[in-house]
């Protein structure tokens, strides 16, 4: 269980997220959605502790997490797996080197500098590729891959980390809708096939319904809804979105991407 009590942060002195209270029990799949600048990425980065919180704790599995140093904070960040809009993958390196580097916390630094990986190791990483579908990829350079596969890549180094929560930054911003949708499926096939629990900054309403089993929504650093895709109606959407004087309702089709399941955009489910 992810616990976040109370956390708020400031930056300078501008407080950016407001007093966060929630729980994420383990093998839950959490979308995050909100206006830009609305505190998802933070929120995200303040679990793993890329940024630090300013007030409250995080605790996973009744530890504290927030304000770990050295060892501790890197093991966390062992268990927390992170991903990112734009890949972050090595361009001029080979898809399994790429993947490979998700063993790097686990290695003393010469061996990782030299890429020295066990067999096992490697083994691990053609199967992580293969769950992604991408293991035919696997001695390609990692810059010649679409979008979508140098995403599907970033989630196989992931995965080499056997972390416990996958989070995951806008994942889908910069892909097509066919992309989008294979990623949005590798996601959840891991979270449902090896209970990985997986909070996921989304723009699109559509997707968040789609995939998530629980929707958090945040404006101006508060959570002002936190429910069930199937709660998440008009009002809901109004709310997270906000109206600000002179603005028009949310436009849903503005808010929303469309997004194809694998077998096409006949399958995508209808949404109220
Ligand atoms: N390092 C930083 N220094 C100062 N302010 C920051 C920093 N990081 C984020 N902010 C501010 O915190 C607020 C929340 O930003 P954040 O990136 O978390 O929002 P977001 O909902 O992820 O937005 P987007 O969807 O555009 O990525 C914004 O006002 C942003 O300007």
């Amino acid at each position: 269980m992810l616990r976040v009590e109370g956390v708020s942060k400031c930056f300078g002195k501008t407080r950016v997220i407001h007093d966060l209270r929630f729980e994420v029990p383990e093998g839950q799949m959490v979308g995050v959605i909100g206006r830009s600048g609305a505190g998802k990425s933070t929120l995200l980065r303040m679990v793993n502790q890329l940024t630090d919180v300013s007030e409250g704790i995080i605790t996973f599995g009744g530890r504290q997490v927030s304000q770990l140093k050295g060892k501790s904070l890197r093991r966390w960040r062992g268990q927390t797996a992170m991903i990112f809009q734009q890949f972050n993958l090595i361009p001029r390196l080979d898809v399994i080197t790429n993947v490979l580097m998700g063993r790097i916390s686990h290695h003393a630094t010469l061996p990782s500098m030299f890429k020295v990986f066990t067999r096992e190791e490697k083994a691990q990483a053609i199967q992580a590729l293969e769950q992604l579908d991408m293991a035919d990829k696997a001695l390609q350079r990692a810059g010649n891959l679409s979008g979508g596969q140098q995403q599907r890549v970033a989630i196989a180094r992931a995965m080499m980390q056997k972390p416990r929560i996958m989070l995951a930054d806008e994942p889908i911003a910069s892909l097509d809708p066919r992309s989008a949708a294979m990623v949005m499926d590798s996601l959840k096939h891991i979270n449902q096939s090896q209970g990985i629990t997986v909070m996921c900054n989304l723009h699109s309403l559509e997707t968040a319904r789609q995939y998530c089993d629980r929707v958090i929504g945040m404006l101006h650093g508060e959570v002002v809804f936190d429910g069930s895709p199937q709660q998440l109606d008009r009002d809901s959407v109004q709310r997270i979105y906000g109206i600000e004087d002179g603005e028009k309702d949310v436009n849903e089709s503005v808010t929303s991407g469309e997004v194809w399941s694998r077998q096409g955009p006949d399958n995508v489910a209808a949404f109220a």
